[in-house]
């Protein structure tokens, strides 16, 4: 069929239209998406985040609820803190997030926190006040899988616990040497990740036990790979800081490195990426126990070094590692969790 030369020019019209409606449509669709990946696009480095993302895509699509939230400001904000590290990691203060945001973006996920905590000789008597608080305060909402380590499984209490919430005991042997237990958590923490824990849970904590929850932890603390700042040494030059300093142990740290004082109470993250730091500083404290070193201060004094080279994407502030036995500072608002006073010479099997 031949079209008259009147018609062609609105054809031709007709066809251009039709292409940039399309391009319109395509274009909107996409900008879309990937506006919504950026609330939780933190760290593309981790396997597990392309799951998160995924999820978070197909909710978003599938519900876009509204949440009324206090407008952000650009302007007004806590000053007296600082609330971002050098390597554009967010330090994590009261008055610096707001739980109720932060959940609606986490909660859809349906994730699972794994939570270890070990419990070996007179420590088993810590448990009973952790898991109470920790069940008040700690990841509340959330899928939550402790996996408690003792050689007592018998003294182990029994805890209520919130739907969705499980707790594993997990039989390890004791030891002679407190340094010893401390240290050889980094060992079991990797091994038992390998066995169990990476086919369990999207996140871990790994915690002590001779503390107590105090105040709200929720999932402004998950990342990819969280630290905490040590309450004892926020306000001290990096040369101060109690690091290994001989250069023959593996944890050594030289006196002008450094970037904070982290407590080896909490490690947290994806699994995969706390399942690496666990491998890395076991290995390196054998090392050192080959070479007959131990660090200053065991598994803490590796983490350390682990985190200098290796830096984590967000970071805790002391609210969520305090010592009952220090008064509160005027910078820390909230006491989140705080270790309790302990008789050192009474709970341990050595001094
Ligand atoms: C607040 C903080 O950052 N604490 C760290 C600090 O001293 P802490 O005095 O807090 O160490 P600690 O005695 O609490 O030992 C660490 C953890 O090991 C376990 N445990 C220890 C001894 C024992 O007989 N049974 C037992 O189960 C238990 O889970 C305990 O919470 O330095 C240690 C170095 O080794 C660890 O890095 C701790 O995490
Ligand atoms: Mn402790």
């Amino acid at each position: 069929m031949r079209l008259s030369s009147n018609v062609k020019p609105y054809v031709l019209l007709l066809i251009v239209g039709t292409f940039l409606l399309l391009g319109y449509v395509y274009f909107n669709f996409f900008s879309e998406r990937l506006n919504r990946d950026i609330l939780i696009d933190e760290d593309q480095k981790s396997t597990s985040l392309s799951r998160l993302v995924f999820r978070s895509r197909i909710r978003n699509m599938v519900s876009p609820e509204k949440l009324l939230y206090k407008q952000p400001s650009v302007l007004v904000g806590r000053t007296d803190v600082v609330s971002v590290t050098p390597w554009l990691a967010p330090i994590i203060w009261e008055g610096t997030f707001d739980p109720v945001l932060v959940d609606n973006i986490y909660k859809p996920m349906n994730l699972t926190i794994a939570t270890t905590v070990f419990a070996i000789g007179k420590y088993v008597r810590f448990l009973q006040d952790f898991l109470d608080t920790a069940e008040k305060h700690f990841m509340v909402g959330f899928n939550m899988r402790y996996y408690v380590f003792t050689d007592r499984p018998h003294d182990v209490p029994s805890v209520n616990l919130s739907q969705g919430r499980h707790l594993s005991v997990i039989q390890v042997p004791g030891s002679n040497r407190w340094q010893e237990i401390s240290a050889q958590r980094m060992e079991i923490i990797q091994t038992t990740i390998e066995r169990q824990i990476r086919g369990e849970a999207d996140y871990i904590f790994c915690l002590d036990v001779d503390s107590k929850f105090h105040a709200h932890w929720g999932s402004e603390s998950l990342g990819r790979l969280v630290a905490v700042i040590h309450p004892g040494y926020y306000e001290q030059t990096r040369d101060r800081f109690p690091y290994e300093r001989r250069p023959a142990s593996t944890a050594y740290i030289p006196m002008d490195e450094g970037d904070y004082y982290y407590g080896g109470a909490m490690i947290g993250g994806f699994v995969e990426d706390v399942y690496t730091l666990a491998k890395v500083c076991r290995t390196q404290f054998e090392e050192d126990a080959g070479n007959s070193i131990e660090a200053a201060w065991q598994e803490e004094s590796h983490l350390n070094r682990y985190l200098l080279y290796n830096k984590p994407s967000k970071v805790l502030s002391p609210e969520y590692l305090w010592q009952d036995f220090k008064a509160k500072t005027k910078e820390v608002k909230v006491i989140r969790f705080s270790g309790v006073i302990k008789n050192y010479a009474e709970v341990r099997s050595n001094v």
